[in-house]
């Protein structure tokens, strides 16, 4: 899948690529970025790509014009895409809005900063709005950056068997088990004798149990979304029941 970014930041996002498995995602083909510069392509002697507020007030405002040059020369450089603005406006992502996106062809994401972008803009090439939270961030950079990480995990082959074992749990709708590792004791704390026992489908029952009862009362919510099986159930009493609930 290729990404186009438009970013006043390209260095910033281009980082996203270089680690982990988005970095042997990029180096595999499987996944592909091409960030483009406003400032680019702002066509006077300073580069211009903000300006004052109409009505006045604080703060500068990205123009119409450079952004959607930069915009159009990415749809120019490929397949036909959607055109994403990442804003608070935006409709909240979530699981089934990554899976959306990761369907898409090719996904060009626009990224705000300073007071955002000249309202017009978004009239004349955004295709869809989204935001990654309510809370207030410098520049819509790192909401890209998590979109692209979510989306790319989708992708097939992107996720090496270990990871995707551990996306599959993630995807369940549960959170996720508690995890130990070497040493045995730490600081006089131990790990859970069944992790220790060797008895494989004791573990997996262990690691269901704690997954729905830490969910069931870390993110309630969750479990309203996905419900439980007659089996769930049962494994959340028990939980309650070992937890003094
Ligand atoms: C009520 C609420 C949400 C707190 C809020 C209300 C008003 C403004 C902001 C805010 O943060 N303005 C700054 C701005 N943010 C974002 O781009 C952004 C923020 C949050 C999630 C996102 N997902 O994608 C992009 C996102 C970056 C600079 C250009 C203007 C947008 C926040």
């Amino acid at each position: 899948m290729r990404f186009d970014v438009i970013t006043l930041f390209p260095d910033m996002v281009d980082a996203v690529m270089g680690h982990g498995v988005l970095g042997r995602a990029a180096e595999q083909g499987l996944v592909e970025l091409v960030t483009w510069n406003p400032r680019d392509y702002a066509t006077d002697r300073h580069r211009t790509v903000d300006d004052r507020p109409y009505g006045g007030g604080p703060g500068m405002v990205m123009k119409v014009e450079p952004v959607r040059a930069a915009i159009q020369a990415a749809r120019a450089a490929g397949e036909p895409a959607s055109v994403v603005y990442l804003t608070p406006e935006g409709q909240k992502l979530d699981g089934a809005g990554v899976a959306a996106l990761a369907d898409c062809g090719r996904i060009i994401l626009l990224c705000g900063r300073y007071e955002g972008i000249d309202e017009r803009l978004i009239e004349l090439e955004v295709d869809q709005e989204i935001s990654i939270g309510d809370y207030v961030v410098s520049g819509g950079e790192l909401p890209a950056m998590v979109m692209m990480d979510a989306v790319a995990r989708l992708l097939p082959g992107v996720l090496g068997h270990a990871d995707s074992a551990a996306q599959d749990a993630f995807a369940e709708g549960l959170l996720d088990c508690p995890h130990y590792t070497r040493p045995e004791v730490v600081a006089g704390q131990g790990v859970p004798d069944v992790l220790l026992s060797g008895d494989h489908q004791a573990v997996a029952r262990w690691r269901h149990r704690e997954a729905l009862g830490r969910t069931w009362r870390k993110r309630p919510d969750l479990l309203e979304q996905r419900g439980l099986s007659h089996e769930e159930q049962t494994l959340l009493e028990d939980y309650r029941r070992e937890q003094d609930y």
